[in-house]
């Protein structure tokens, strides 16, 4: 970042587990050179109340009324807005950084479409996972088999509509079980809150078809557990992340450390990472 630039504006659509804590990083100067300039949530009194005091005066708005405020959208609201929050973005040529990756994989058409008709750009960040890096890496060459098998707290997977629709009693659960195994777009429609890092993967590496997930409820745990491996013909990745949730039992707390990284890289003049 050069110190003439002009700061970066970002406004975020959803002041929820992961958009405040970014709306708190970046009043504490967490990332130079970018700067908080709106805010979207369902409820806009109680989000102007929670913005961070140096924040205050940053306008509280719908989601259509924050692209003439900002350069890029953070999008952290619940999966059925996507659409609406990435639209006035994507139109207007701009970026959009997106959460709700589950919900990306049913408008990944013609969201990516419109990107493309405007030179808008749809990111997604790594996000409550890791690894995406050398994934992308590996899918430059032939990348043949990727498996995730996650284990959450029982908590973290209350209320999925998969779980609801099987009429499973996972508080009545004494070990750790598996509840769901089959495609990344499988899990993404029966798990639209609790799964988005396999829809991330899925983008990164072989589609959300060809991408295998397990899911287990663990009684026992109280961190988000997610391991990887990927067969490809330059290399084999087998990694494991172990998230802290938020507030949100669903939401890992690197989420929103993963999406300062990016504006980091946005605007920094060094960039460390595929
Ligand atoms: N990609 C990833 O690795 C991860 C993605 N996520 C996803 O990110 C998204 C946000 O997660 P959290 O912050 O934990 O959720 P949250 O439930 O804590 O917050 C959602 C926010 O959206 C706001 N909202 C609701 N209706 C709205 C409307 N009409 N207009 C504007 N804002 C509205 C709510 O006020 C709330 O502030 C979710 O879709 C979640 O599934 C969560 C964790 C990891
Ligand atoms: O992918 C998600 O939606 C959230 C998740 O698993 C985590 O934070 O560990």
């Amino acid at each position: 970042m050069t110190g003439e630039a002009p700061p970066l504006r970002v406004a975020l659509a959803g002041f929820g587990a992961i958009g405040q804590q970014i709306a708190e990083a970046l009043a504490a100067g967490a990332v130079e050179g970018v700067e908080l300039a709106a805010v979207s949530a369902r409820d806009r009194d109680a989000a102007a109340r929670r913005l961070p005091e140096s924040l205050r005066d940053v306008p509280v708005v719908t989601l259509e009324e924050l692209e003439p405020l900002a350069d890029v959208l953070i999008e952290c609201a619940p999966a059925a807005l996507l659409p609406q929050a990435l639209d006035p973005f994507l139109t207007a040529g701009k970026s959009a950084i997106v959460l709700s990756v589950s919900a990306l994989l049913d408008h990944y058409d013609m969201l990516v479409a419109r990107a493309r008709e405007t030179g808008g750009r749809i990111v997604v960040p790594t996000g409550a996972l890791l690894g995406l890096d050398a994934v992308t890496a590996a899918a430059e060459g032939e990348i043949t088999s990727v498996r995730m098998v996650t284990r959450k707290p029982v908590r973290g997977l209350l209320g999925a509509p998969y779980v609801v629709e099987k009429g499973l009693d996972l508080e009545s659960f004494k070990t750790e079980t598996r509840i769901f195994e089959g495609s990344a777009r499988e899990a993404a429609a029966g798990f639209p809150a609790n799964l988005n890092v396999a829809a991330a993967l899925s983008l990164a590496g072989i589609g959300p078809d060809r991408t295998m997930v397990e899911i287990w409820a663990d009684p026992e745990s109280t961190r988000n557990r997610h391991s990887i491996v990927v067969e490809s013909d330059s290399a084999r990745l087998d990694m494991t992340i172990e998230n802290v949730p938020t507030a949100n039992p669903k939401t890992g707390r690197i989420t929103a450390l993963s999406v300062l990284a990016i504006l980091r890289k946005m605007t920094s003049s060094i960039r460390v990472g595929t």
